[in-house]
C-alpha cells in the first residue's frame, strides 16, 4: 500500500468550499485504486488565523510541512481582514519560495460542456510554464519621500538560474507533447531583464534542436491566446506574465473555476504544493457555487506528480463525462452547487470497478 500524507489548507474564501470537495473525491479515488492511501491532515492557516495570531501561519509553520509529501492549498487571501500583499506573502507565496517550488505548471485546454467565450474554438490544449520564484514578484525595493514627490521603487530579479530552470523544464515538456515551445518576453520595452530572457531562451533552444520555437512580446501573445489558441503548445512565461497568462487562459476554457495548476519542487528537497488558478473568490464566497472542478482536477495534477497517471485520467474523464451532461455550477452557465457537482463526480466514480475500467460513460 502506497501512501501519501498530504498537508490540506484550504486557506480562505472558497479555498474553505473547494478544498474538502476536493478531498472527498481523492478519498474515492484512493478505494478505486486499491494500493493507494492518502493520510490527510488540514491546517487552518488563513487570513482568519492571521487576525488571532498575527501571522498568516506559525512560526514553525514551515516546518510542520516539509514532511508531508504535497501540500493541496485552496486560495489565501480577504482583503476585509488583511492586505492582500500580506497575506499571499505571508503564505501562498511563502511556501513557493521557502519550499523551492520553482515552476507552476498551468494547462488550458477545451474540457466537453463548458462553452468557451470564444466565438469558433478550435480544440486548444496548451500549458503554461511560470518562473514561479523571482522575477517581477520581489520584495527588493522600497519607497522614499513624502506627498506628491513619494517615489516606489520595484526591482525585478532574473537569475540566469531560475530562468534556464523554467526554460528547460518547458522543454523538456514540450519533448513529451507537440514539441513546440512559446517564450513570453517584452523586449522591446523591459530593458535588461527581457533581453536577457531571450538571450537564455535562445542558448536554451540550441540544447533542443528537435524542439521549434517561438518568442512573441507579451501583449501580442496575450491577443493570440484569444485569436488562435489552438496554435500553443507549452509557453514559458516570467512569473507575472505566467501568472496573467494563466487567468487568460482559464478565461478562454469557460472560467477560472475550472483551471487547475502545480507549483513543483524540482529538486526533490521539500513537497510540492498543489492549488488552483484561481483565488477566494470573495464575491461568491459562502453561496455553495464555487465550481469545485478547479480544485479537483488540481488533483489530478497531483495524481499524475506521483506516477498516478492512470487514476488521473480517468478522474478527467469523469469531469468532462460530468460537464458534458450539463452538471455544471453558474460560472460556466449552470444551477448546480458545489456539492451538486461534487457528489454527482463521487457517484460516477464510486460506479468504477477496482480495475477503473468498464464504466460506460467514461468511454468516450
Ligand atoms: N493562488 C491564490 O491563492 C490566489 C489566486 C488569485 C487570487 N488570490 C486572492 O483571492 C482574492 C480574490 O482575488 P480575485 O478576485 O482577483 O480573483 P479570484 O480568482 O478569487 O476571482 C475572480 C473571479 O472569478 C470567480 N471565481 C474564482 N474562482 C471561482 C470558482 N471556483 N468558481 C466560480 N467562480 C470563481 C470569482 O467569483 C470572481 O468573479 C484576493 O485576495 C487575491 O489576492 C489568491
Ligand atoms: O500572484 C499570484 O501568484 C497569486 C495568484 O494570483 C496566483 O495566480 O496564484
Ligand atoms: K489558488
Ligand atoms: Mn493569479
Amino acid at each position: 500500500m502506497k501512501t501519501l500524507k498530504i498537508a490540506n489548507i484550504p486557506g480562505d474564501g472558497i479555498g474553505k468550499e473547494v478544498v474538502p470537495a476536493a478531498t472527498e473525491i481523492l478519498k474515492t479515488l484512493s478505494d478505486i485504486h486499491g494500493g493507494l492511501r492518502f493520510e490527510f491532515t488540514s491546517f487552518p492557516w488563513s487570513c482568519e488565523y492571521y487576525l488571532e495570531h498575527g501571522k498568516m501561519m506559525p512560526e514553525d509553520g514551515l516546518e510542520r510541512l516539509k514532511d508531508f509529501d504535497s501540500i493541496f492549498l485552496g486560495a489565501v487571501g480577504n482583503l476585509k481582514l488583511v492586505p492582500d500583499h500580506v497575506s499571499l506573502w505571508g503564505l501562498l507565496i511563502k511556501i513557493r519560495r521557502e519550499f523551492e517550488q520553482v515552476i507552476n505548471i498551468r494547462p488550458a485546454k477545451v474540457i466537453d460542456g463548458v462553452r468557451s467565450p470564444l466565438l469558433n474554438p478550435k480544440d486548444f490544449d496548451l500549458i503554461v510554464v511560470r518562473e514561479n520564484s523571482e522575477g517581477e514578484y520581489s520584495s527588493v525595493g522600497g519607497k522614499i519621500f513624502q506627498g506628491e514627490d513619494e517615489i516606489a521603487i520595484q526591482n525585478a530579479i532574473f537569475s540566469r538560474k531560475g530562468t534556464e530552470r523554467a526554460m528547460r523544464y518547458a522543454f523538456e515538456l514540450a519533448k513529451k507533447r507537440r514539441k513546440h515551445v512559446t517564450s513570453a518576453t517584452k523586449s522591446n520595452g523591459i530593458f535588461h531583464s527581457m533581453p536577457f530572457w531571450d538571450h537564455v531562451f535562445e542558448e536554451v533552444s540550441k540544447d533542443y534542436p528537435e524542439i521549434n520555437t517561438d518568442s512573441q512580446h507579451i501583449d501580442a501573445l496575450s491577443a493570440f491566446f484569444v485569436t488562435r489558441p489552438e496554435r500553443f503548445d507549452v509557453i514559458v512565461a516570467s512569473n507575472l506574465f505566467g501568472d496573467i497568462l494563466t487567468d487568460l487562459g482559464a478565461a478562454i476554457m469557460g472560467s477560472v473555476g475550472i483551471a487547475p495548476a502545480a507549483n513543483i519542487n524540482v529538486n526533490g528537497k521539500f513537497p510540492s504544493m498543489f492549488e488552483p488558478v484561481h483565488g477566494s473568490a470573495p464575491d461568491i464566497v459562502g453561496k455553495g457555487i464555487a465550481n469545485p472542478i478547479g480544485q479537483i482536477w488540481t488533483a489530478k495534477m497531483m495524481l499524475d506528480h506521483y506516477g498516478e497517471e492512470e487514476l488521473g485520467g480517468i478522474l478527467l474523464n469523469v469531469i468532462e463525462s460530468v460537464t458534458r451532461d450539463g452538471i455544471l455550477t453558474p460560472d460556466i452557465g449552470g444551477k448546480y452547487t458545489t456539492k451538486g457537482v461534487t457528489d454527482e463526480i463521487n457517484t460516477r466514480l464510486k460506479a468504477i470497478d477496482k480495475k477503473g475500467n468498464n464504466a460506460e460513460f467514461i468511454i468516450k
